[in-house]
């Protein structure tokens, strides 16, 4: 049988999909990796590599066991904007550095001076239309330039790494590669030039060989080595693809229609997107690399589906300050179902939650509220609920907003883990915006995106893989027909 592997290596989780020749699913398996290090210093985001690599390793195992062969090639995908520093031989000098570490934000010696902003003055005015974005905490591009200020990198700094290629180079011990949606979610790729931004390195004040050769097409970056054969359970000699960040991953595993398809993704983080042709980032939203002709139009940084597992350890927290013990699995679960309560049931009116707890990306300092409420609706089903829609309204708000949104939309498809356990959000989103959702007819779709890449390489003359045909799921259509 043949087969390839997508892996997709999540803030929260690890998740491996096997798809067939055939274009049939195998397998799809998701585990949480639990490789965040906890840091005295909030601002602190980091995650053990260590972890993440023996976690993936887990998975690949058991899914090869489970399909019994081994697979024609593996894809690769994961968190985006994070790095690990590594020496000359690609060992990991430093741990993963995610796309939630703040450090940036923390004050130089400078009066009203951040990291950031020291950082922003010295990079080029046209910025946000050349990279499509402007720089935001956790940005490769600003992170690596505040370890540099603050004399915490090593002599022996060789390159950076996004966390995919520091896993695909220790599958195939070969050299640092990165692609456009990595090299984009960085900071430091040229959308109108499709290579990396060197006077943007130069301007803040970085080494450009610490930055990784650009691969622009997801091509084979390395093949299995014999030792990771043995460990992996895998032949020697799979090839292995240069990643792909894991919302580019999931935007080609999903949008099937440029001209019609809305994209709601939510996982740890929460993105709103879509298709364009031209470059007009604004503030809310960001312009990242998509295919040969289209762009594809992100609002992300708002909010996502990390604010329902604060909301739970805050509940918990409440109990155990009444002395009630309740574990975190526990409280996580009773929400789930006391959220599912449909508001209108009582005529409760509605709370509305502004669930920006963290701050956004654009906005460092702005925090949570929450509003409208009344005699009845102050109770846990109405604040979870409330909650759970204010994270998708949120989202769809940016869409709203936008100077350039689609001209014939026709449907929102709803993708990550955050929907899997709260569908119920789909009639929700039908009614209130109008539009019919859908789902693709299959999970964990950012493994998906990376498993078609590996396909449409390695099954080259199969049709099937030059267009991988998606298939969806109706949950809830709107009401306007
Ligand atoms: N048991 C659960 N109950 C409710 N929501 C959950 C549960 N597990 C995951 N989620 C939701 O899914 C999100 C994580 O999605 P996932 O796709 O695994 O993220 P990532 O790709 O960032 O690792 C969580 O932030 C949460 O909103
Ligand atoms: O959102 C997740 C995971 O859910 C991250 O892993 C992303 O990679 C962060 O990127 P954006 O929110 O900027 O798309």
């Amino acid at each position: 049988m043949k087969y390839v592997i997508g892996l997709d290596l999540g803030t929260t989780s690890i998740s491996t999909v096997a798809i067939e020749q055939s274009g049939k699913t195998l397998a799809a398996v998701n585990h949480a990796h639990e490789a965040a290090i906890k840091s005295e210093d909030d601002r602190v985001a980091v995650q053990s590599t260590d972890l993440m690599l023996q976690v993936s390793q887990k998975l690949i195992r058991e899914i090869v066991q489970f399909v019994d062969c081994s697979p024609s090639a593996i894809g690769l995908t994961g968190q985006m904007h994070g790095f690990v520093c590594c020496d000359a031989s690609g060992f990991a000098i430093s741990d993963f550095i995610t796309w939630q570490d703040k450090r940036v934000l923390a004050s130089t010696d400078i009066e009203d001076e951040t990291w950031l902003s020291a950082l922003q003055k010295r990079l080029p005015e046209n910025l946000q239309s050349r990279l499509g974005c402007q720089i935001r905490p956790g940005y490769a591009l600003a992170t690596l330039d505040m370890l540099n200020r603050s004399g915490q990198l090593q002599e022996k700094l060789h390159h950076i790494s996004d966390i995919t290629d520091w896993i695909g180079s220790q599958l195939t011990s070969t050299p640092a590669r990165i692609d456009p949606t990595f090299a984009a979610s960085w900071g430091v790729y040229n959308l109108q030039q499709k290579s990396i931004d060197q006077d943007v390195i130069r301007a803040a004040g970085l080494k450009p060989k610490w930055f990784p050769l650009l691969e622009s097409n997801w091509k084979i970056r390395g093949t299995t080595t014999t030792q990771i054969a043995r460990e992996w359970n895998l032949a020697e000699g799979v090839p292995v693809l240069t990643g792909i960040g894991d919302h580019s991953a999931a935007a080609r595993a999903t949008i099937e229609n440029p001209e019609n398809d809305l994209l709601m993704n939510v996982g740890t983080g929460g993105q709103i997107a879509w298709c364009t042709k031209d470059i007009q980032p604004t503030d809310e939203i960001e312009v990242r690399p998509f295919s040969e002709n289209l762009l594809l139009n992100v609002g992300a940084g708002s909010t996502g589906g990390e604010a329902w597992f604060w909301f739970a350890e805050s509940v918990q927290q409440w109990f155990q300050e009444m002395g009630v013990e309740l574990s975190y699995t526990e409280v996580l679960e009773r929400l789930n179902r006391l959220s599912q309560v449909p508001a209108d049931i009582n005529n409760i009116e509605p709370v509305y939650w502004e669930p920006f707890f963290q701050g956004t990306r654009n906005e460092t300092s702005r925090r949570a509220s929450i509003s409208n409420i009344g005699r009845h609706n102050f109770n846990l089903s109405e604040m979870a609920r409330g909650l759970l829609c204010g994270i998708v309204d949120s989202l769809y708000r940016v869409y709203k907003n936008s100077k350039n949104p689609l001209t014939d939309l026709k449907r929102l498809i709803v993708s990550g883990n955050y929907f899997e356990h709260h569908e119920w959000l789909a009639q929700y989103l039908a009614k209130r915006y109008r539009i019919d959702v859908v789902t693709p007819d299959f999970k964990e779709q950012s493994a998906v995106g990376a498993a078609m890449l590996a396909g449409r390489e390695v099954f080259k003359n199969e049709d099937l893989w030059k267009h991988f045909p998606i298939s969806y799921r109706t949950l809830a259509k709107s009401s306007h027909h």
